[in-house]
């Protein structure tokens, strides 16, 4: 269980409140208003944001005071997934590996994943020589191979059109959720929670809410959510 307990966030005269918990294995999609802190809350998960009080704990083990590499998390940005002067291939090895020294089977694991995306013999590209879609499906490989049991994703397929969006949700659903990993999804779009995921938890109005099952959510909405949904 990913739990954050009494967790405030507070930056300049904007303030936010967690204290829910999120179940190992299914894909929470996060939706709420522009500004009401989604990308916040998924950046204190991460460690990247420090809380003003309250924890983040993975099970037993607390990581509030962990740096973002200690933690069991990986997390997709909307852009800069990918570091440009790298190739495909030592982009996703960094999942595995910082230094980048690869053992030949780590080297294989690499070729292995890429495979499974869809990018077979595209590791010797840079990400410039890639289509929005095929970077996507990169950063995506990069993190299936770090093997974290925590996936954050900050609307990392935005800016792809409806069909491309689609794949690469359904590749969420049939690599990372599959595999058991925790997933929350930022999105604003109600259609990609619906299409992958189990839960939903509306951040507004100063708190992020308790998830609910994604059709009891949309079938019944609270005043939040048709706020939000106009
Ligand atoms: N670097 C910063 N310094 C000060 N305030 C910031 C900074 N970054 C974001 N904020 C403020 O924090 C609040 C939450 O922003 P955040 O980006 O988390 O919202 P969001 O829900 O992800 O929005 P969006 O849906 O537009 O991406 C906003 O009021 C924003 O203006």
């Amino acid at each position: 269980m990913l739990i954050c307990d009494g967790l405030e966030l507070r930056q300049d005269d904007f303030e936010l409140r967690a204290d829910l918990q999120f179940v190992v294995g299914k894909v929470t999609g996060l939706i709420g208003p522009s500004g009401a802190g989604k990308s916040t809350f998924l950046s204190a998960i991460a460690g990247f944001f420090v809380p003003v009080s309250g924890r983040v704990l993975w099970d037993d083990m607390e990581l509030t005071r962990l740096s973002p590499s200690d933690r069991p998390v990986s997390m997709l940005f909307q852009d800069n997934n990918l570091f440009p002067h790298l190739t495909v291939a030592q982009n996703v090895g960094l999942g595995l590996r910082p230094s980048l020294r690869l053992s030949s089977t780590e080297a294989g694991r690499v070729e292995d994943v890429l495979e499974s995306v869809g990018l077979a013999g595209f590791g010797g590209r840079k990400p410039a020589a890639l289509s929005g879609g095929q970077q996507s499906r990169a950063a995506l490989a990069r993190v299936l191979l770090a093997d974290r049991p925590v996936v954050l994703l900050d609307e990392p397929f935005a800016a792809l059109g409806p069909r491309l969006k689609d794949e690469m949700l359904d590749l969420v659903k049939t690599t990372l959720a599959d595999q058991g990993r925790t997933v929350i999804m930022v999105t604003h779009d109600p259609n990609d929670a619906k299409r992958i995921a189990d839960d939903v938890a509306i951040v507004a109005d100063g708190t992020v809410s308790m998830p609910v099952a994604t059709n009891v959510l949309f079938d019944d909405p609270p005043p939040a959510l048709v706020a939000y949904l106009g």
